[in-house]
This record gives structure tokens, sequence and C-alpha cells, in this order.
């Protein structure tokens, strides 16, 4: 190493954002490499309202591999975090770290620890495919510390899946596929983007946060019991799933709003119908989940073509895609007709994100949630409750970029000189 002694750390910091996946993956053919039985196709999601934010030091002080997640110190006992570590070490490259002078040589990288910290601008583990982003951006960051250069497309991708299958979406920006492959070893399992954010920024996302809770059945454990007990399932697999990939690719290259909205809820729908075929049936929506769908459907089969999207992971929040901004709004002021806040909650605290939707909603304070017109397609039916606190909150975003450095002095999470956390969360 070119520095004597122990006294150097070296420290890179990047962001990676959550996905959400508008042909499910559901089901692996392989639990250790996590490779899927189907084919998977997914939005990212701006950065800027929901990702992880990841550092990494590395030091020969480091007396072993720690992680930090929101602050709080966690064990990298677990596999998925090991095979990741595992893999990007034995792709470690001599580098030279501009900042501190210090050349690190490819044999050296096997001796010495690496401490990382993380913090996810959203709810962890609350269904918000919080494991994407966070396992995106710690391979994505160590490649940037450990100057990995891929050997071929993809390969940063294949190892972020060995996180968490939904990960290796979340390094591309835009409209991400996740080609199941072929290969026994996954080499061939590995994500691409379809296109940029840029191609389609018609499109706005409002997600309506219902639990932040931690749910009761994880994904890896639902998929695997799906796998073992669900006949519809491989229907899907073989039957569904591979025509849906390929229409809905070209809903993506096409900007067809229609043709993305159709596909993107009845792939949502059967992924649900996959788990309640499970024995014993998982269930992940809830009542209001189902009163989301309610209000979706009833407008775009009003309007007489789909002016919104839903889909639902794992998890009973919705995630729907408005076609455009004006669409947007009127989502918005349906949300907020049927689901007020609470009343001594803040509208700005209700509806976070990207602020844009509500001041084009013209709509500042809790007082003016009053002028919202009775939706159209509510006239003369039976008019749905008024539930004010029934959902947590609302987050406005859009499709967003991927993975990405932070360069500036004063984003790191870990102090530049001990290797420790900056801010220790209580
Ligand atoms: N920023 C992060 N860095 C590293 N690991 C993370 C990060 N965020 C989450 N994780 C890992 O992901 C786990 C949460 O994954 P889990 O699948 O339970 O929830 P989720 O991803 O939020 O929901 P879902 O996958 O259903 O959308 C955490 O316990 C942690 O192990
Ligand atoms: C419903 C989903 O969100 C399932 C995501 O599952 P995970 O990627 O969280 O599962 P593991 O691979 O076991 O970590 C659909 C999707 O994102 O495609």
């Amino acid at each position: 190493m070119g520095k004597e002694g122990n006294e150097w750390v070296v420290t890179r910091t990047g962001r990676a954002p959550s996905n959400i996946a508008v042909i499910k993956y559901w089901g692996k053919r392989d639990e250790k490499l996590i490779l899927p039985i189907n084919s998977s196709i997914s939005v990212t999601l701006d950065p800027a309202h929901l990702s992880a934010t990841t550092t990494v030091s590395a030091s020969p002080a480091f007396e072993s591999d720690r992680l930090w997640l929101n602050g709080k110190e966690v064990s990298m006992e677990g596999v998925r975090y090991k095979n990741c570590l595992r893999e990007m070490r034995a792709r470690a490259t001599d580098m030279v770290d501009e900042r501190t002078g210090v050349t690190i040589r490819k044999q050296d990288w096997a001796n010495v620890h690496v401490h990382i910290a993380s913090e996810n601008n959203f709810p962890t583990a609350a269904g918000l495919a919080s494991s994407a982003a966070g396992f995106a951006c710690l391979v994505f960051t160590l490649a940037q510390l450990f100057g990995v250069k891929e050997t071929y497309e993809g390969e940063l991708s294949a190892i972020a899946r060995l996180g968490s299958g939904s990960a290796c979406r979340s390094l591309y920006g835009g409209f991400v596929k996740w080609n199941m492959g072929q290969d026994v070893d996954g080499k061939d399992s590995i994500a691409t983007q379809l296109a940029e954010h840029t191609h389609w920024d018609d499109l706005v996302i409002i997600i309506a946060v219902v639990s932040s809770q931690q749910k009761e059945t994880s994904s890896t454990a639902g998929m695997q019991e799906s796998v073992r007990t669900s006949p519809l399932l491989h229907f899907r697999a073989q039957e569904v799933v591979p025509q849906r990939i390929k229409q809905m690719e070209e809903a993506v290259k096409t900007c067809d709003f229609e043709e993305f909205a159709k596909l993107t809820c009845a792939d949502s729908n059967q992924f649900h119908a996959t788990c309640l075929d499970t024995s014993p049936p998982i269930f992940y929506l809830n009542d209001t989940s189902r009163r989301l769908i309610g209000l979706v459907e009833r407008w775009n089969r009003f309007a007489g073509k789909p002016q919104v999207a839903y889909t639902f992971d794992a998890g009973p929040n919705a995630v729907m895609f408005a076609r455009d901004q004006e669409v947007a709004v009127l989502l918005l002021q349906r949300l907020l007709f049927q689901f007020p806040p609470l009343p001594d909650v803040e509208l700005s605290s209700y509806v976070v994100g990207d602020q844009s939707v509500l001041k084009s909603a013209q709509l500042d304070s809790q007082q003016d949630l009053q002028t919202i017109p009775v939706p159209a397609e509510m006239a003369g039916a039976v008019m749905p409750l008024r539930t004010p606190g029934e959902l947590g909150y609302i987050i406005c975003t859009r499709p967003g970029q991927g993975a990405y450095v932070l360069n500036a002095d004063n984003v790191g999470l870990l102090d530049p000189i001990s290797g420790l956390p900056l801010q220790l969360h209580q």
C-alpha cells in the first residue's frame, strides 16, 4: 500500500433509487442465486423522493466489516450482504485515491475491511422496495470504492440481484427489464435499460402510503410459498408473463399509456391473485387498497379510457401512474376528497415529494380541500365514505434516474478520518 501504517481511510458515497415493478417478479427458480421464474419490468422512481444513500469506507485500521442502517448498527452476517461483498471484493482493482493520495493494489483489498453506512429517505421494510434501493446502492458504491469495472454489461446488476432480486433493476433509470436468463450460474439474469426516464416524461407517479408498518409475510418467504403451492403462479410465469413483457416493452417504446395502464393493472391483480392462490393464502392488499382500486377503476370506466394505472407490491400501498400532470392533479383531488388528512395534519406533510402537483391543484392548506368538487363519476352514484386519516400520507414523484455518485464533501455518512457514522440516530 502507498502509505505506511494504518492511518488512511478511503471513502465513497452513492445514491440509488427504489423501483416499482409493472410486470411483477414473484418466484425463484434458484434461491441461492436469486434467479426468477419470469422476467419483469419496472419503473425507476425519482431518487429525490425514494432512494438509499450509502457511504462506504475502507481502512487497514478497521477490524471487521460493519454496517449501519438508518443510523443503527446491523449485522453483516446475513448471506445476502456477504455474497454481495464477496463478489465485489473479488473484482477489486488497483486504485489510487485522489483525495488521500493512497494507492491500494488489487491483492491488498482482501485484507482491508469496510465500514458501510446507509440511509433511506423513505420508510424501510414497508413495502416501498427499500431492499431494492439498498442493495443496488451498496453494490454501486462498493464498485466506486474498489474500482470495479464491468467485464460484461449488467455484471453489477447480477451482483445486486444476490442482495435482493428487485435490486438489480434499481441501478438503471427510467424503464428497466430484468431478463430472467437461462444460465445456471445466473450470468445472464441481468437488468437492462429499456428507456431513460426522459423518454416518457409526462408520467406522474402518486403513491398512497396505506401503512408504514413492517409486513407479516416478507416477499422472500411469500414467493417461496407461492412457488411451492400455487398452480396459478406457474401458469402465469409460463403462459402469461412472456407475452406481457413483449407488450409492455412496446407500450414503453411508443409511450402508449392506454396499453401501459391495462397491462400494469392486470399484472398487479394477477400477482395478488397468485398470493390468494397460495396455501395458506397471503393477503397483501387490505380494505383501503381495495377502495383505491375502486376509485381508479370507476374513474377510468367513466372516462372511457385509462387515466390512471395502479400497482401494488407485497403490501397495501398503492403506486399510481397518471398519464400527465393534468391527470395527476385530478387524481390528487380525488384522493384528497375521499381520503383527507386528519384535521390537525398540515397538508404539506400529508402530500410529500414533488410539490408541483399540489401547486397545480391550487391546494395550499386543509381549508382548500373544501373547494374540491365531487368527482364527476361519483355524481348520482353511492358516495364512497370520506375517511380522514385512513391513508398515512401521499408521495408525489416521477420516473427518475438510476444510481449515481455523490461527490460533494458534506454528503458522506461516515467520518472521513475515523470511518465511523457521523450522526447516530436514536
Ligand atoms: N439502505 C439500505 N442498505 C442496505 N440494506 C438495506 C437498505 N434498506 C433496506 N435494506 C435491507 O432490506 C431489508 C428490508 O427489505 P424488505 O423486503 O423486508 O422490505 P422492502 O424492500 O421495504 O419491501 P418490499 O421488498 O416488499 O417492497 C432491510 O431489513 C435491510 O436488510
Ligand atoms: C412484489 C415484488 O416487489 C417482489 C420483490 O421481491 P424482492 O426483490 O424483495 O424479493 P427477494 O429477491 O427475495 O429479495 C415484485 C417486484 O418488485 O418485481
